[in-house]
């Protein structure tokens, strides 16, 4: 069984899969590095060059990949569970899912404070990744986040080491 991580942009999934994977000695694996790694251009390049199909595709290729491991602490994309073949493939394994829900203000203020990462990460709408996108697709996506969830966890006031800590217990 490995643990992985869900939510939206900035949700902090990466930061404190890092750290959970340090706490529970285990392997961390983050699924846009892997996707990056694979193909040797930035995320806004694959969107760019194959548009948002051929991203999501080369993330159900990773999706497929990492549902087969274990012991290891998974941060999916913001969008790695809209397909239903990514969902079942995490679910048929038994693997546990923590979303880490937060308010779209503070994704959007940890989005922004994070420029090195937003450089590299495509709009997600014509309304251009700004807060109104955050607001829109976190109402249609925050069903499917809960549809695949174990468990949740509020991170919108809590430190990456708090976070942490509470999901650790929780696991
Ligand atoms: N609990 C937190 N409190 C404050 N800032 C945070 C917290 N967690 C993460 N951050 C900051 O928010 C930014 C985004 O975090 P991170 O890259 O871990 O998010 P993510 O969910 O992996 O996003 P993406 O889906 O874009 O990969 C980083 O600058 C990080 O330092
Ligand atoms: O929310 C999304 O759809 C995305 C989130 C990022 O983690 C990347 O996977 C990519 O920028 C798409
Ligand atoms: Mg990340």
């Amino acid at each position: 069984m490995s643990v992985f991580l869900i939510g939206y942009r900035g949700s902090g999934k990466s930061t404190v899969g890092r750290r959970l994977a340090d706490r529970l000695w285990q392997t961390f694996l983050d699924s846009d590095e892997l996707i990056v790694k694979q193909a040797g251009m930035t995320i806004k390049a694959i969107f760019e060059a194959e548009g948002e199909v051929g991203f999501r595709d080369r993330e159900t290729l990773v999706v497929r990949e990492l549902a087969m491991l274990d012991e290891q602490v998974v941060a999916l994309g913001g969008g790695a569970v809209l397909r239903e073949e990514n969902r079942k493939a995490i679910h048929d394994r038994g693997h546990k899912v923590i979303y880490l829900r937060c308010e779209p203000e503070e994704l959007h203020r940890r989005i922004q404070g994070d420029p090195a990462t937003a450089a590299n990460r495509p709009a997600l709408s014509t309304l251009g990744g700004g807060i109104e996108e955050v607001r829109a697709k976190l109402a249609e996506r925050e069903p499917i986040y809960r549809a695949t969830m174990s468990a949740e966890l509020d991170v919108t006031n809590l430190s990456p080491e708090d976070a942490t800590v509470y999901i650790a217990r929780m696991l």
